[in-house]
């Protein structure tokens, strides 16, 4: 079965979508957006993704960033609880694709309080999946009751969750990604603690910390970052390289704008 992607289309509003640990540009291009969208949709289905689109939301400005409102491990679809109170209605249209596409979808309900005496917040961009191992971004948009509610959910799939503590990014895919080998690739200087990375690169761009894999052999990042490509390419990987400027003003990479389902999940 070939892969499978969900993304969905930007909103026109996408100017308005928040920031965190960047200045807000005066100079978001809604349209230059789209086609940059379109470009990195065409990657994709030239990849052998299959794309699913989920329905636009124009309310939501950071609707796109698709990868924060639903989680796939395996066959299992998982809406989240995002973290801001701006986005949590994105999982309304999330959801609704879960159930079209046949997964068994289950829900990180939003606000409810646990142990921690915490609520329930996940965002997507805070799963870095590797191996079996679900590791979980928690300081950013994540609470960690957020990360024990995963872990009591993602467990009865033989996956286990590992908590990362975060503070110098937005997410923790934000800071690091996983080439196809697993090897964790950070910037240095955002990295809050890459000695706990087994096997851990270290990037020399900031957008060189952002990969999405396409199959073993190849991984689609930003064209931002040449440096990063040219050691990824050292490594035998092939590199598809996109303009992502419109996104990455609104504290996004390339890959919060899909979410791949198995087995590039
Ligand atoms: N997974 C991601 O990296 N998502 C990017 C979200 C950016 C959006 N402006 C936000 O602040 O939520």
């Amino acid at each position: 079965m070939s892969p499978r992607a969900l993304v969905r289309a930007p909103s026109p509003q996408l100017a308005q979508g928040l920031v965190t640990h960047v200045e807000r540009s005066d100079t978001v291009d809604a349209d230059r957006a789209r086609t940059q969208w379109e470009a990195y949709r065409s990657v994709l289905g030239a990849a052998g993704f299959e794309l699913i689109e989920v329905d636009p939301a124009p309310e939501h400005p950071d609707s796109v960033f698709v990868e924060d409102a639903l989680l796939t491990v395996g066959d299992l679809a998982v809406v989240t609880a995002p973290g801001a109170r701006e986005r949590r209605d994105e999982v309304n249209g999330t959801r609704v694709a879960a159930h079209r596409l046949g997964l068994e979808t289950v829900e990180l309900t939003d606000g409810r309080r646990e142990e921690h005496d915490e609520p329930v917040h996940l965002d997507g961009g805070d799963v870095l999946t590797i191996g079996d191992t679900l590791f979980v971004g928690v300081g950013g948009r994540t609470t960690r009751a957020g990360a024990d509610a995963l872990g009591r959910l993602v467990a009865d799939v033989g996956r286990r969750v590992e908590v990362v503590p975060i503070s110098r990014t937005l997410h923790l895919k934000s800071q690091v990604t996983a080439l196809p080998d697993g090897t964790v690739v950070g910037y240095a200087p955002l990295v809050d603690d890459a000695s706990r990375w087994p096997s851990f690169l270290e990037v020399p761009e900031p957008e060189g910390a952002h990969v999405v894999v396409l199959d073993e052999r190849t991984v689609l990042m930003s064209d931002a970052a040449p440096r990063s490509a040219d050691l990824f390419r050292e490594r035998g990987l092939s590199v598809v390289a996109l303009d992502v400027s419109e996104f990455v003003k609104l504290e996004g990479c390339v890959t919060c704008l899909s979410v791949r389902l198995h087995p590039y999940d």
